[in-house]
């Protein structure tokens, strides 16, 4: 299992305490760290992935009374409709969902592009992100909770790629849809935004490069402008960011979190 990359005791003041969050792709990289960071703000979160394991062993990390661990595979639209509705039923309200899960898939080009894997990637990058937001969107409404949703959509939601092309329609798809679903659902008090991470070494790219966690930042660091490497406890920051007060205004917003990545679009 992935560690938590800096510690978990510096958290001076709770910004989403007695929140009920919903976080997906939350036994794995990027939303098994903002699980930690949730819990550490005072949230309770409902974890929901398909590694049941991974996801379980989090639970028994954090503890019962911070977390739970739900089944969901998200391009299902039922199972993401009675994820919510166990959540609201068990918890009282969903305050908080990120909508996070998510894969790659290789050599996807356009010469060599293979539909049916596109359909695949699809159905869980854009129909399951889209089942997340409407579903709890609206939990949110028939509950009267003025929430915050927040999507992981990636420095590719803005550029091209040749190589994971449809990986990149679909990461364009989920910015379209924040953009949009912030419209929509501004006049309830809902916030919609995106984290838009640069390149990290969770298991999305470690499985797609073939390489290990050092390795994927060793090869990504010349591509960001700032000096360093970036870790996922940076995308949870922002992410609790997002979901806290102190964004209380903030909606329809793409927050990169890449170093500055160098790109030519
Ligand atoms: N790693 C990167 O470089 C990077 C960069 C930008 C954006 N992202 C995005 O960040 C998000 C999280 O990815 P990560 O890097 O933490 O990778 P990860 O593989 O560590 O985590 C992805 C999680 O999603 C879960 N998942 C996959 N399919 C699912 C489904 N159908 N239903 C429910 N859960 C499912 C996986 O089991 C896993 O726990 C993804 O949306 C990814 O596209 C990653």
């Amino acid at each position: 299992m992935e560690k938590s990359s800096s510690p978990s005791s510096s958290c001076p003041k709770k910004k989403i305490d007695g929140r009920v969050a919903i976080v997906t792709g939350g036994a794995s990289g990027i939303g098994e760290e903002t699980v930690h960071r949730f819990v550490e703000h005072g949230a309770f979160v409902v974890i929901a992935d398909i590694q049941d394991e991974r996801g379980q062993a989090l639970v028994s990390t954090l503890g019962l009374n911070n977390c739970a661990y739900v089944h969901c595979d998200v391009s299902d639209e039922d199972q993401v409709s009675s994820l919510v509705n166990s959540t609201v039923e068990r918890h009282g309200r969903v305050d908080i969902m990120f909508s996070n899960a998510g894969i790659i898939n290789p050599n996807q080009d356009i010469l060599g592009f293979d539909i049916p894997m596109y359909d695949r990637l699809f159905g869980v990058n854009v129909r399951g992100t889209i089942a997340c937001v409407k579903h709890a969107a609206r939990a949110m409404v028939e509950g009267g909770v003025r929430g915050s949703i927040i999507c992981t959509a990636s420095v590719v939601a803005s550029m091209g790629y040749p190589e994971q092309i449809d990986y990149v329609m679909s990461k364009h798809a989920v910015l379209g849809l924040v953009r949009s679903a912030a419209k929509g659902l501004g006049q309830h008090g809902i916030r919609v935004n995106c984290a838009s991470p640069g390149p990290m070494g969770t298991s999305l790219l470690r499985g797609l490069l073939g390489l290990g966690e050092g390795e994927v930042e060793s090869h990504f660091e010349p591509f960001s402008q700032l000096k360093g490497v970036l870790k996922v406890h940076h995308v949870a920051d922002a992410v609790v960011f997002l979901a806290s007060d102190e964004a209380e205004f903030i909606t329809g917003h793409n927050l990169a979190v890449d170093g500055c990545f160098r790109s030519d679009n």
